[in-house]
């Protein structure tokens, strides 16, 4: 088998967010609206902060609202759930998206349900994935639909495939499960506990690695041809690069799997992009679906 296909999640994402812009330009001319996005963090996690000030930037280089929030390291729950009831009652705000991961004096589930849920872009609340996992209208985590989107545009119809997503985290590995589920695949969730995970993932047509595990899934763990996503952003140490220097690595071993699979996204550049995009696509829906407005074609 040859090295497989690289998947560009940049390029598709700068693509989306293209279309995105295209949107959000019709409804100011025809509806009269700006989308708007408020985005929160609490604390100073470095690697949060800068997928924050990248949301920002890119909120408003598609033409959209973009509101920011930053909290001290020790705010109280009661101080943030107070910012998340003014901001559900402002009406130039139709996302808001709350920052992950949350310091430990926050219960992280209450402060997502506590986002009115016609305004939860990122997906998380109870509401949201109730209504995912029955096929209604939900907005719907942006890095599962990010990795549906580029599964699409690779294979098209997914229908009657076996998809095996390893990880079963409500934010990235149940909702790209039911997601799957939705476009007609044959679904298998494993995890760290799955036994023989290797002869699991060997039977997959699609695979979605989302463990969190630097380079846990090798090359002999994937079916010739598979299509594999990775969706781990792992930083560890790049001792070749000079000392103390790291790198970012995937939940897949990339170099290893690339000679097997038919095509395979990369880290960086592969999924992590297309979270931000498929944010501001969420944004432009919750703005049209709150005013009753149809959602422009993205
Ligand atoms: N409320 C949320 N919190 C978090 C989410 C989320 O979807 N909602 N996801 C992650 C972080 N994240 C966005 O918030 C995010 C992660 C990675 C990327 C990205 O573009 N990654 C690049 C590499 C970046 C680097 O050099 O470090 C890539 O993979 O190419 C964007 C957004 C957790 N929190």
């Amino acid at each position: 088998m040859g090295t497989g296909a690289i998947i560009d999640g940049k390029a598709f994402a700068e693509g989306l967010r293209g279309r995105v812009a295209g949107a959000v330009a019709e409804l100011v001319r025809d509806r009269g609206f700006k989308p708007g996005l408020a985005v929160v963090l609490v604390g100073e996690d470095p690697a949060s902060q800068v997928y924050v000030r990248n949301k920002a930037k890119q909120t408003v280089e598609v033409g959209m609202h973009s509101v920011e929030h930053r909290l001290d390291a020790d705010t109280s729950q009661e101080t943030l759930l107070a910012l998340i009831a003014e901001l559900n009652a402002d009406d130039a705000v139709d996302g808001i998206l709350v920052q992950l991961p949350l310091p430990a004096q926050i219960d992280s589930q209450a402060v997502l349900d506590a986002i009115d849920p016609a305004k939860d872009v990122d997906g998380f609340h109870v509401v949201n994935a109730g209504r995912l996992a029955t096929g209604g209208a939900a907005l719907v985590p942006c890095t599962p639909l990010g990795c549906l989107l580029l599964l699409k545009d690779r294979l098209g119809d997914l229908s009657g495939l076996h998809a095996v997503v390893v990880g079963r985290s409500n934010i990235v590995g149940k909702p790209m499960a039911q997601l799957l589920l939705g476009a007609n695949c044959t679904v298998t969730v494993a995890h760290s506990r799955t036994r023989d995970l290797a002869a699991v993932c060997r039977q997959a047509d699609i695979l979605v690695a989302a463990v969190g595990r630097p380079e846990m899934v090798r090359g002999d763990w994937i079916k010739p041809g598979a299509t594999v996503i990775d969706v781990g952003i792992n930083r560890v140490p790049a001792p070749d690069k000079g000392e103390g220097k790291t790198r970012l690595v995937g939940d897949v071993a990339f170099a290893e799997a690339a000679e097997v699979a038919g095509a395979i996204t990369p880290v960086p550049g592969g999924v992590g992009p297309m979270t931000i995009a498929v944010l501001l696509r969420n944004t432009v829906e919750a703005a049209c679906r709150r005013r009753g407005v149809p959602v422009p074609g993205m």
